[in-house]
């Protein structure tokens, strides 16, 4: 459920007059998401979706925003922003910080064909592309020292077996630097539940709230891991070559890309891994989201670890 925020008719029509967007015919809230309250509002100049941020604050909306916008100004196939008569993305509805973006078709899937991983791979590359002129910088906050530092609050809380096991991911990243390999703007979560789907193609990218300046391999490995991990846990190296393939097509891996590929595998499974971790073991206090499974994350963590082919 993602209507924590609840807004009626007349306050969001008060609102909407900030924009250019006609009257308010329908305000609808939407079931799907974790963090951040949604609602789909239909005015007489068409659909948008609402969203009022639960977490961030109006003044760091802007990095996210403006991402999306100019990456919807790109080509690259996310939500657009929609500007109100001040030209600002984001103000605030309900004493919180909300935007109207645009209405994309489409639905995410939960186990997507080899020629949707090849739509991602690509529209994926293209993102890394179109992000080349995007000017806002952001650090990504769940790099290498935000893992580290995560692990070493959690390994109390865990197993011997898997606290070691945990122990050796991190001392093994900490041994691996990916400083010298292409960086730029990265989406950081394109997992399924990330991507609306219409059909094959890609309807849009969403949920921009991780995006940062990184290593674009590590964008490449996230996706990897959840859209062609089956059921099992396995990955499905039929869909990992596909989404590897659409990548390249548009943006090939140089050979030192190529080479880190199997680690940047793991530190992107790590990343996950502790995140789910800390959700687990210390849940913040007021912080809205459900508990998902770290265990999904070490068994990927564990399975690179001991695979030889890595579908390049
Ligand atoms: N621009 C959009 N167009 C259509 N549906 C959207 C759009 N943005 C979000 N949604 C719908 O809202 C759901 C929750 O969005 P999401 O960004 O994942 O929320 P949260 O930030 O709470 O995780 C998505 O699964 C999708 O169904
Ligand atoms: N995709 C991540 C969750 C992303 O974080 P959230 O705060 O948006 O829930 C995962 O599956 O662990």
């Amino acid at each position: 459920m993602s209507v924590y925020t609840t807004v009626d008719n007349d306050t969001l029509a008060q609102w909407l007059e900030r924009y250019a967007l006609g009257e308010l015919v329908e305000l609808k809230g939407i079931a799907a998401g974790i963090t951040n309250t949604n609602y789909f509002v239909t005015t007489t100049h068409g659909r948008y979706v609402l969203t009022i941020f639960e977490v961030l604050k109006l003044d760091e909306l802007p990095y996210y925003l403006e991402l999306m916008s100019h990456l919807a100004r790109h080509g690259v196939a996310c939500p657009a922003p929609i500007a109100d008569h001040t030209d600002n993305f984001a103000s605030l509805l309900a004493g919180k910080p909300a935007c109207l973006v645009t209405c994309l078709p489409g639905s995410d899937v939960e186990a997507p064909s080899a020629v949707q991983c090849r739509a991602v791979g690509e529209m994926l590359a293209q993102l890394h592309l179109a992000g080349t002129t995007f000017p806002r910088k952001m650090h990504n906050p769940r790099g290498p020292h935000w893992w580290s530092q995560t692990a070493s609050a959690v390994y109390h809380y865990m197993d011997e077996a898997d606290a070691a096991s945990l122990r050796a991911e991190v001392h093994f990243q900490d041994s691996h630097r990916f400083d010298h390999l292409p960086t730029g703007v990265v989406h950081a979560d394109l997992f399924k539940d990330n991507v609306l789907m219409n059909g094959d193609a890609i309807a849009g990218f969403i949920d921009f709230y991780y995006a940062c300046n990184d290593v674009l391999l590590y964008d490449v490995a996230i996706a990897v891991n959840d859209w062609t991990r089956q059921a099992d846990g396995e990955i499905d190296g039929e869909l990992a070559r596909a989404l590897l393939a659409g990548y390249q097509a548009i943006r090939p891996l140089n050979a030192e890309e190529k080479r880190c590929w199997s680690v940047m595998l793991r530190a992107a499974a790590l990343r996950f891994w502790t995140s789910r971790l800390l959700d687990l073991y210390q849940p913040q206090e007021g912080e809205l989201t459900y508990t998902k499974d770290p265990k999904v994350f070490q068994r990927l963590v564990e399975a690179h670890r001991a695979r030889s082919d890595f579908w390049l």
